[in-house]
């Protein structure tokens, strides 16, 4: 059985938190909102859109009476957050958050909030854009949701917490939170550092002038370029709490990406082609399994 929530509060009202307080006003009316942004332009902006209940200036506030409270904060701001919610929590209150990397930042909110149960959780869902104004209700439709509660979690709660995603339009999957950070180190993590990279390096190109970066980018540099618009903020933190996943899948993509320099330089066009047709049957089998997320628009408003 899982447990009832009627309650839920939400700190952090940026794009993921305010998509999730959005989703609840769509799908469970009659689940209460509170909000907190520690930013006071933030909570100005939330109050006038108007996706919860209640907007409180005080974060322990917020959280008084909630059953379920969720951070949404960056993953370096997760610890800061539990702590200044620890006066206002009920008891029975289940903690939780949507924090891109997990090993690390359930440890942290374990360490903050000791006596509360803490169910961690990662929406694999999100787009480029920041902030209150960027979210939207349908962000979490078919995506998936991974939860990564510590062996000992009640399961009531982790029950509540899926439940809740459940609702929202998620798929959710269960996982121990570091191998989660070593998945997702491969399929977000390391991808977001090369369009950082890649985009970087091309308007640093000396023979290249900027004007014509902007002015020939079509496909793929442009498909490069949102992702490299991501939140600064979100990404440095994500890079420093998933370090040593992110190190070992770099070094192996530095390999490979070292191996097919040498085939290049080799002019060795079957290794080449041998490798561009594996990756081409990778792309097709996502799409086939319908996680195509590719589609052009994909991050806009729904
Ligand atoms: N953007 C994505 O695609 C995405 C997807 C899934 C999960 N996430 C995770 O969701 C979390 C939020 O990301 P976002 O994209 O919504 O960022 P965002 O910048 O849109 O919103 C974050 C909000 O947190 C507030 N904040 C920062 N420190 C705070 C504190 N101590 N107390 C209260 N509020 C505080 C900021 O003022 C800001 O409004 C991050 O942990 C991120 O890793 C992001
Ligand atoms: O499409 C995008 O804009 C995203 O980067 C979303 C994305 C991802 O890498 O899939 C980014 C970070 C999150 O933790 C989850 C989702």
């Amino acid at each position: 059985m899982a447990r009832a929530i009627g309650r839920v509060a939400i700190v952090g009202l940026g794009l993921i938190g305010s998509s999730v307080a959005r989703a609840i006003k769509a799908k469970l009316p009659d689940v209460a909102v509170t909000g907190h942004d520690a930013d006071p332009d933030v909570r100005a902006e939330a109050r006038a859109l108007g996706f919860c209940d209640a907007v409180s200036d005080d974060a322990a506030e917020a959280v008084e009476g909630a059953d379920l409270v969720i951070l949404a904060v960056p993953v370096g701001r997760m610890a800061d957050a539990a702590a200044a919610i620890a006066p206002g929590l009920s008891a029975h209150a289940i903690i939780s958050d949507v924090g891109s990397s997990k090993a690390g930042v359930g440890a942290a909110l374990r360490a903050a909030l000791p006596g509360h149960v803490v169910v961690p959780a990662h929406p694999v869902a999100g787009t480029e854009n920041s902030g209150p104004a960027a979210g939207f209700a349908t962000l979490f439709d078919g995506r998936w949701c991974i939860v990564t509660p510590a062996p000992d979690a009640p399961a009531d709660a982790v029950a509540a917490v899926t439940g809740l995603w459940q609702a929202l339009g998620a798929k959710v999957e269960t996982m121990d939170a570091a191998h989660h950070d070593m998945v997702l180190a491969v399929t977000s993590h390391l991808p977001h550092l090369i369009a950082y990279t890649i985009v970087g390096t091309a308007s640093e190109l000396e023979e290249v002038t900027e004007s014509e970066v902007i002015k020939y980018s079509a496909g793929g540099f442009r498909d490069f370029t949102r992702i490299a618009a991501s939140d600064p903020v979100m990404w440095r933190d994500v890079f420093l709490a998933n370090r040593d996943a992110v190190l070992a899948t770099l070094q192996r993509f530095n390999e490979d990406l070292t191996a097919l320099q040498q085939a290049i330089r080799r002019g060795d066009g079957d290794r080449l082609e041998d490798w561009f047709t594996r990756t081409r049957a990778i792309r097709r089998s996502i799409i086939e399994q319908g996680q195509d997320d590719a589609a052009p628009d994909f991050g806009r408003k729904h």
